[in-house]
Parts: structure tokens; sequence; C-alpha cells
């Protein structure tokens, strides 16, 4: 388990070989506490990820009444409660680091009948949270939060909300699964239309709890997403496969020590997360998708990945809402390919757990890689990586982009704050040196 404050990592050991799985994807785990709990009946989940801001999530349910034996080993029994089951919390509910818990939760407990309050730590109470109130209160919802825009949110109770049509003003899953959410509450038909297509975990997972869903293509990128309120959730059993957010540091790991070949076992390889299989097969890497089959209404496949030399490329922006969480460690891979790789059209970056295009702008030059910062993404120049030392701002894939960074290091990489890796990969340093990189914590 990792949630040591500071972990060093140097040259990689040998080539990395074998086969590893990683934990349970952290969106689709989120939603499958949040589903099973609203559902009636008894949920099964199994391939749980037992990382914190998972486990934040499953606590705000506890604390409303929810009851839920595990995790264990990925292993979760949830007795939902119905729509209308929830019990006003007697504390503030904490959303520790995660935007996922906190953006959804404000969508389903604006439609509750009781008040509540949503808070976070430090790195989350920074980050923007009136792109969910502003739609939630155009659907009656009494909602706010502090002056700055940020958390905590306060709620106050409603007896009921009008359904919206609502189009995102940026690819955001997280908005538009807060507003559908509430929207299954709402007096009538709710419709979100993403600018761009962004992951579609909450769509394919209200219909695995048997909740009508309609996803209708308005143009090539552009979706409309109905749901009509006043539905209920029916508690079903549900596998959630491995997560390709953290699976990316193995890819990217394999793809830059030489004469590695990996495979990564049990992916969720839904089209709206690949945007990092497409972005490292146009810098070059070897990356084949073995035995694909359907998993609880998500593909999955094997994903193998041999050594190759990267080369550095132009990021399609398109690809940016596909690959939103891969940025870091793509950084990674172009620090060490040959030649140039802009990234463009990812300024959403700047909202996450930390300002990712600064903290890695600044990192990457604290080891040695020539980087030039853009409003909107950076020029990444490949070389050799020397070594030094990081601030990962207490953003989990920073910490865990940089570690990657070391197995290339002449001198190797230390990296301040990384105890947030536990929230969305609690054994990524186990699992890095049994495949053959060198970290220490
Ligand atoms: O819906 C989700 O589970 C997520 C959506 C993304 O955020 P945005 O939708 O805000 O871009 C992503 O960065 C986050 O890690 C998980
Ligand atoms: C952005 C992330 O998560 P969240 O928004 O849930 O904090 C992430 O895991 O990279």
């Amino acid at each position: 388990m990792t949630a040591k404050a500071t972990l060093t990592s140097r040259a990689a050991n040998h080539s990395l070989l074998g086969s590893l799985r990683v934990p349970g994807d952290k969106s689709m785990s989120h939603r499958a506490v949040m589903f099973s709990s609203l559902a009636e009946g008894t949920s099964h989940v199994t391939g749980l990820l037992e990382g914190e801001d998972v486990m934040a999530t499953l606590a705000a349910f506890r604390a409303m009444g929810v009851t839920a034996e595990g995790p264990d080993n990925g292993a979760l029994t949830v007795h939902g409660v119905g729509m209308n089951g929830l019990q006003a919390p007697e504390s503030d509910l904490d959303m520790g680091n995660s935007g996922t818990a906190m953006r959804l939760m404000a969508g389903i407990l604006a439609a509750q009948r009781f008040a509540s309050k949503l808070i976070g730590d430090e790195s989350l109470t920074k980050r923007p949270m009136r792109r969910v109130t502003v739609p939630l209160t155009s659907m009656g919802a009494r909602c706010a939060t502090d002056d700055n825009g940020c958390p905590p949110i306060h709620i106050r109770g409603v007896e009921k909300l009008e359904p919206i049509t609502y189009k995102l003003p940026m690819a955001s899953a997280q908005i538009k699964s807060a507003v559908l959410l509430a929207g299954l509450y709402a007096d009538g038909e709710t419709s979100v239309t993403e600018p761009a297509p962004t992951r579609d975990h909450t769509e394919r997972m209200l219909k695995a709890y048997g909740y009508q869903c309609q996803s209708e293509k308005v143009s090539d990128t552009v979706t409309t997403i109905r749901v009509k309120g006043g539905g209920k959730l029916t508690a079903t059993d549900i596998d959630i496969p491995a997560d390709i957010s953290s699976a990316a540091f193995f890819m990217v790991a394999a793809s830059i020590v030489p004469g590695s070949r990996l495979l990564l076992e049990h992916v969720c390889v839904n089209p709206t997360r690949t945007g990092i299989i497409d972005i490292l097969k146009a810098m070059g890497a070897d990356i084949k998708l073995i035995n694909p089959r359907a998993v609880g209404g998500e593909p999955v496949a094997d994903i193998q990945v041999s050594y190759v030399g990267l080369k550095g490329c132009e990021i399609d922006p398109e690809l940016v809402p596909l690959a939103i969480d891969e940025f870091p460690v793509i950084c990674i891979a172009a620090a060490c390919a040959e030649g140039q790789t802009t990234v463009s059209g990812a300024e959403e970056l700047r909202h996450k757990e930390s300002d990712r295009i600064s903290a890695m702008v600044e990192g990457m030059r604290a080891i040695g890689v020539d980087v030039e910062e853009r409003r909107d993404g950076m020029l990444i120049t490949g070389g050799k990586i020397a070594g030094g030392t990081v601030e990962s701002y207490h953003d989990h894939r920073i910490a865990m982009s940089f570690a990657i960074a070391g197995a290339v290091s002449e001198n190797g990489v230390l990296i301040n704050g990384a105890e947030t890796v536990a929230t969305s990969f609690p054994n990524f340093v186990e699992l890095a040196n049994a495949a053959g990189l060198s970290i220490d914590d």
C-alpha cells in the first residue's frame, strides 16, 4: 500500500515483462456505489477500486443510512434504499480528494428533501463547483458554493426538481452526470448535450440498473442524452474491469523502458476512454488489444504493450476528453520521444487535482526536460531525463507520472507529496516494483 509522502524512483531494474492487473475503474466504482445505494434490492459489486476516492463516496452513503458489507478484495454488497430512501446525514459529507464524488453527489443531494454540505481536502477545495451548482439551480435546486465558486457546496432540501435542457459549456462527464442524476428526480425529461464525447459510464450503468437513458448523436461529435424523472433503479450484480487510467502508467513505462513487453489484463476499453491508446500509437507505440469481450455492459480487453522508440507528434485536440486523466503520463512519453510533441485544447487540465499543465511543466523542467508552457497545453522536446526533485501538488497522477519518468532517469526522481497515490491506485508501488521498476517509499 502506498501512503508515503515521498517516493524515489530510480532507473528500472530490468525491462517490464509478464502480465499484471491494475485495480478497478474509478469512474465505474463511484457510480456502482451510488447506483447500488439508490437501487431497490441488494447489489453485488466485484472488482471495486478500494482507493480513497471511492471510499469517500461509500462513506457518504453509509452516513445517509445505506448498509453495505465490504469492500473485501474488491467485493462489495450494498443494500439499496431506493431513490427516496436516503436519510439526512448527521455531519458534513467529506469527499476527500475526489472531484467525481463531489460533483455527482451534488446532483443526487440537490434532489433530496434534506440539507447537506459537501466538503473536501485542500486540493478539492480549490476546484470549480459552479459548473454543477449553476445547472442544478436552474432545475430548482437550492445549492451554492463558497463565494469563490469552490467547495464547500451547501445544499438545502427541495420538494421536487424541474427538468432542464442543458448544453454543457465544456466536455465534462462529471457535469453531464450531475445533471442526469438530478434529472432522475425531476418532473419530466432532462436532456444534456455534450459538445464532444466524454466518458459514458453513467449512461451505460443506468441501463445496467434498469433505468432508461437515451443517447442520440446530433452530429459526428455532439450527443444528446435524455432521462425521464420518476423511474427506479433495480439492484444488479456488476463486475468492474481494470482502470485504463491506471493501466496508462504501465503502457507508457513499457513503451519507454527498452526490451519491455507487458500484458495489462482485463482493462476497460470503452471508446470514450481509449484516447491514450490512440495518442501512444500516433507516437509509434506497439500496442495490441487481445481477446476483446464485453463485461457488464462495457468493452474489455487485455492490452499488450511492447517497447519501441517513441516519436513526438502533434496530439489531436479531439482526443483530449478521451484521455483527459492520462495527460500527465503522456507528457512523460513525450519527454522520452524523439522530436517534439504538442498538446493543445487541454485547458481543462488546469482544473484537476492540481493545475496539471503547470505542475507537469515545473516538474519536467526540474528533471531536465525542455518544455514550453502554453495556456491550453505545452510543447515538449524529447531527450534524456537527468533526474531531480519534483512536487506533485497533492495530485496522484502527477506523482505516478514522475515515478514512471524515474525509470528512465540518469540520477533518479524524488517525488514530494505522493501520499495521494492512494486515492486512485493504492498498490501502485507494489505492482510497479513487481513489474521491474525501482521505486522506494
Ligand atoms: O466522470 C468521471 O468519472 C470523470 C470525469 C473526468 O472529469 P471531467 O468530466 O470533469 O472532465 C475525469 O477527469 C475524472 O477523473 C473522472
Ligand atoms: C481528475 C481526476 O479525478 P477527480 O476529478 O474525480 O478528482 C483523476 O482521477 O485524474
